[in-house]
């Protein structure tokens, strides 16, 4: 599996007590498909997503990432994993003001210490992967909503992600870009065989999907039951 979560427990401090987030959840997800996560508001689904992003170290079990164990791991160690290995992609783009589409993504792989001249090209062909090639020299204020998006979606893609997760990326979208970047999310995880992570309040993104869970108070319900919700 090339994401890997398993009997996993997280808790938040809550006043004298704490709050259980995550509760023995258990997901994997093999390279090439996509997991749509659902589940009402409060349920655990983002915790989910930081928690395999290695963002947050849960109370107990096993996080697995491109076939490295992350308990033990260095915050050092973990950040390195991060670079390499996940591209993560939030609900608001949250791009760079100040640079154009193209250095967006070439920050990201410079950071990761990928040599520099092959950066621009590299940025550009994901950029026309993902329809915009034309814009790789406009800033985000020159982009429309759907745009700066997608170039979110090119930047976490930028260093080869093994696992994508993304969280409630068409919330900010109209319909019909919603649509098309669910599509773009389609393709790339085929084409690039990442092990992708949708949570989505969409339930129209649900039938593209390889296989939705559902997440309530904390529990991930079972997959083969949740594939007919
Ligand atoms: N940093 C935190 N400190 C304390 N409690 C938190 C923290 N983050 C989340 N929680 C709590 O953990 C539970 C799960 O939250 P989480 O954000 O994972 O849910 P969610 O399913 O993503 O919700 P939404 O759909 O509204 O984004 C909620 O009860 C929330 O209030």
């Amino acid at each position: 599996m090339t994401l890997l979560v398993h009997d996993v427990t997280l808790t938040y401090p809550d006043g004298e007590s704490r709050l259980t987030a995550l509760d023995a959840v258990d997901l994997d997800v093999p390279a090439g498909t996509l997991t749509a996560v659902v589940g009402p508001s409060g349920s655990g689904k983002s915790s989910l997503l930081a928690v395999a992003a290695t963002l947050v170290v849960p109370d107990s079990g096993r996080v697995v990432v491109a076939g490295q164990d992350t308990g033990g791991m260095s915050a050092a160690q973990k950040s390195a994993l991060r670079r390499e290995h996940i591209g993560i992609v939030f609900q608001q783009p949250n791009l760079l003001p100040s640079l154009t589409a193209a250095e967006q993504l070439q920050v990201m792989a410079h950071l990761s210490g990928r040599p520099s001249r092959q950066l621009r090209r590299r940025a550009l062909e994901l950029l026309d992967a993902v329809g915009l090639a034309d814009k790789a020299d406009k800033r985000p204020h020159q982009l429309s909503g759907g745009q700066r998006q997608r170039v979110n979606i090119a930047r976490a893609l930028m260093n080869e992600p093994a696992v994508l997760l993304v969280d409630e990326p068409t919330s900010a979208l109209d319909h019909e870009r919603g649509a098309a970047v669910l599509d773009l999310l389609v393709t790339l995880t085929r084409e690039r065989s990442t092990a992708t992570v949708l949570v989505t309040h969409d339930r129209a993104h649900l039938d593209r999907m390889d296989r939705t869970v559902v997440m309530t108070d904390g529990r991930l319900s079972d997959p083969v039951a949740a594939a007919r919700v």
